[in-house]
C-alpha cells in the first residue's frame, strides 16, 4: 500500500520549474530515500506535502487522504523536519520539547523519551542557542518524532553531524518502521548514506524523478543503462550527469 502517492505534481516559481510531474510511490512502513543534488527539488516537494507551498498542477494523496480537502487531517499524521528547524534559543532542549507536548496533547513523559531516543538526554538542560549542529538537528528529530506520527518526514537530517552521530541516526531512522509503525521520507544528497537507511530510493534532478525502486533495481537499470555499478554512487552521479548532457529538463 502507498502511503504518499504524487500524480503530476508540479511546482514552479515564476517560469522556473522547481518540480516537474512528479509520480512518486512511498509505500507504507518503508524507509524512502529521496536523492538528488542541491537544488533538485527535494525540500520543495516536502513542504507540498505539509501544505507549505502550494502546487502548481497535479495531486497527492497521503495516507489515502486528498490535499487540498483533507489538509488537517494529512498534517496529524505528519511529523517532519524540514531545513534547519527553529527553537526558542533561550529556552533549554527540554523547554522546547515540552512546548510541542503540550501543543499536541501528549503525555509529559513523551518529552523524555524523545529526548532519550536521539541521544540528547544528557543535555536536556542545556540553552538550545548553546546547542552544538548537530544537538540542533537531533533536537529537530526530537520534535518530529515526539508524538509517533505514522508519516515522518525528514530533510537532510544527517546535516551536521559527525560520523558516531550520523551514524547513531541513521540506525534510528532505519528502526522506524519495526519500531513505531513509521513510514519516513528521508532526503539526501549523497547515496551512501541512503543506500545504508533506506528501502526504496526515488532519484531526483532538476525536479524529476529520474529512476524509482529498490537498490536493487537501482542496479539491474543502470546496467542496463550501460552506467556503472560498482559503486552505486558513481551509478548516480553518471545518470545524474547523463541527465544533464541531455538538457536537465
Ligand atoms: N520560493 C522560491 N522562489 C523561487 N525559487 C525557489 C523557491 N524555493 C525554491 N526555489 C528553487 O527551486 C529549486 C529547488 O529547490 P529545493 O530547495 O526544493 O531543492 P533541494 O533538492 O531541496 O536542494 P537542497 O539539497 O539544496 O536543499 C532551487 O533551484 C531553488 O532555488
Amino acid at each position: 500500500m502507498n502511503m504518499i502517492e504524487t500524480r503530476n505534481l508540479t511546482k514552479t516559481y515564476g517560469d522556473f520549474t522547481a518540480v516537474s510531474h512528479l509520480n512518486m510511490h512511498i509505500q507504507k512502513r518503508r524507509v524512502y530515500g529521496f536523492l538528488g543534488p542541491n537544488g533538485a527539488g527535494k525540500s520543495t516537494t516536502m513542504k507540498m506535502f505539509l501544505g507549505l507551498t502550494r502546487p502548481t498542477e497535479g495531486q497527492f494523496y497521503i495516507d489515502g487522504k486528498t490535499y487540498p480537502k483533507d489538509r488537517m487531517s494529512i498534517l496529524k499524521e505528519i511529523g517532519s523536519f524540514i531545513e534547519s528547524p527553529a527553537f526558542y534559543g533561550n529556552l533549554t532542549g527540554e523547554e522546547n520539547l515540552e512546548i510541542i507536548q503540550k501543543l499536541l496533547g501528549l503525555p509529559k513523559g513523551s518529552v523524555s523519551d524523545a529526548l532519550e531516543l536521539v541521544g540528547l538526554g544528557p543535555f536536556r538542560k542545556r540553552l538550545a542557542k548553546k546547542y552544538s549542529l548537530g544537538m540542533k538537528q537531533r533536537l529537530g528529530l526530537a520534535g518530529a518524532l515526539i508524538g509517533h506520527p505514522p508519516i515522518l518526514l525528514l530533510d537532510e537530517p544527517t546535516n551536521g553531524l559527525d560520523p558516531a552521530g550520523i551514524h547513531e541516526i541513521r540506525t534510528l531512522i532505519r528502526s522506524l518502521p519495526r519500531q513505531y509503525d513509521c513510514t519516513v521520507l528521508v532526503s539526501s544528497h549523497l547515496l551512501p548514506e541512503v543506500e545504508l537507511m533506506a528501502d526504496d530510493i526515488g532519484i531526483l534532478n532538476h525536479g524529476r524523478l529520474l529512476f524509482e525502486g529498490t537498490l536493487d533495481d537501482l542496479k539491474a537499470s543502470a546496467r542496463n543503462a550501460g552506467f556503472p555499478t560498482d559503486n552505486l554512487e558513481d551509478t548516480f552521479l553518471a545518470m545524474i550527469d547523463a541527465d544533464n548532457q541531455r538538457g536537465g529538463r
